[in-house]
């Protein structure tokens, strides 16, 4: 039996995590089969209370999509991973009798987490799951908006992504992933991972012989992770930052920007 810490994180470098983690026991854990950040147990190690006690239970009305607001209103989770924190999230924002009008896409990449996804799925009137990689391509998500007759999501949560997309993706794959959120979001609550968990992700991952992550190297952009992503959002993608609520117990801030 290995603990949920012990069964290796989302690339963070804690002093817990260190002192649980040998490579042995990298090795057992296999961190090589996620290579996409789709560890198959994340909310063992990383439960859906560490963010959602940093998201107001009322964002939706604070952000005026309540009573009064025409339609449906559409929240996208981009990797969802197993959709439990979709799911908790989505418990946590809309109360009875608001879910009749929200509706929520998750999507990942990986297919297997999203079967788990959906055949675990409690609200399957409100809340969708589809496989997709955002990298490849997005017209999914416009299908979706034109069903629902929207221009766009009216908040769209990357929770926890970035640094899978930077990383396998490298500098133009993260600013496009950004670009392409903001072009379809009105809201966008950001969670980018902060260089200090790249450092970490790629020993992990180098240590088992994997060298595709060995551009890591030679990425440009690095440091700040959340300052360059909101400069980015704020000077190329006519969003500005309009909140933040703080850090995760991971050292991870939640950032909200809107369309301009
Ligand atoms: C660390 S998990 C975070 C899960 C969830 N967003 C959260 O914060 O609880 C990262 C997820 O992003 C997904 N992912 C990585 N790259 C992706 C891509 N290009 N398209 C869709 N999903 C992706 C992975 O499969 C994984 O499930």
């Amino acid at each position: 039996m290995f603990s949920a810490r012990k069964h290796f994180g989302d690339g963070h470098n804690t002093m817990a995590t260190c002192a649980l983690s040998s490579d042995a026991e990298d090795e057992i854990n296999d961190p090589g089969a996620a290579p996409y950040g789709n560890f198959i147990n994340y909310y063992t190690f990383n439960p859906p209370e560490n963010r959602l006690s940093l998201i107001p239970a009322t964002l939706l009305q604070d952000l005026g999509f309540s009573d009064g607001h025409d339609g449906a209103t559409l929240v996208l989770d981009v990797g969802c991973n197993s959709g439990e924190l979709s799911v908790a999230l989505y418990e946590h924002l809309v109360q009875e009798p608001e879910r009749r009008k929200v509706r929520l896409l998750g999507f990942d990449l990986d297919e297997t987490l999203i079967q788990r996804a959906q055949q675990s799925n409690p609200l399957r009137d409100s809340i969708t799951f589809i496989p997709l990689d955002i990298t490849k391509d997005s017209s999914q998500l416009q299908d979706y908006l034109h069903q629902h007759s929207c221009p766009h999501f009216h908040l769209c949560l990357c929770l926890a992504v970035t640094m899978w997309v930077h990383l396998n993706h490298g500098d133009s794959g993260l600013l496009q992933l950004l670009s392409r959120l903001a072009s379809v979001s009105q809201h966008l609550l950001l969670e980018a991972q902060p260089w200090k968990c790249y450092r970490s992700a790629a020993r992990r991952l180098r240590k088992l012989g994997r060298s595709d992550f060995d551009h890591f190297k030679t990425l440009k952009i690095r440091g700040d992770m959340a300052d360059h992503a909101r400069e980015h959002l704020e000077t190329r993608c006519g969003m500005e930052l309009i909140q933040s609520f703080g850090s995760t117990a991971w050292d991870r801030k939640l950032l909200l920007f809107r369309r301009r």
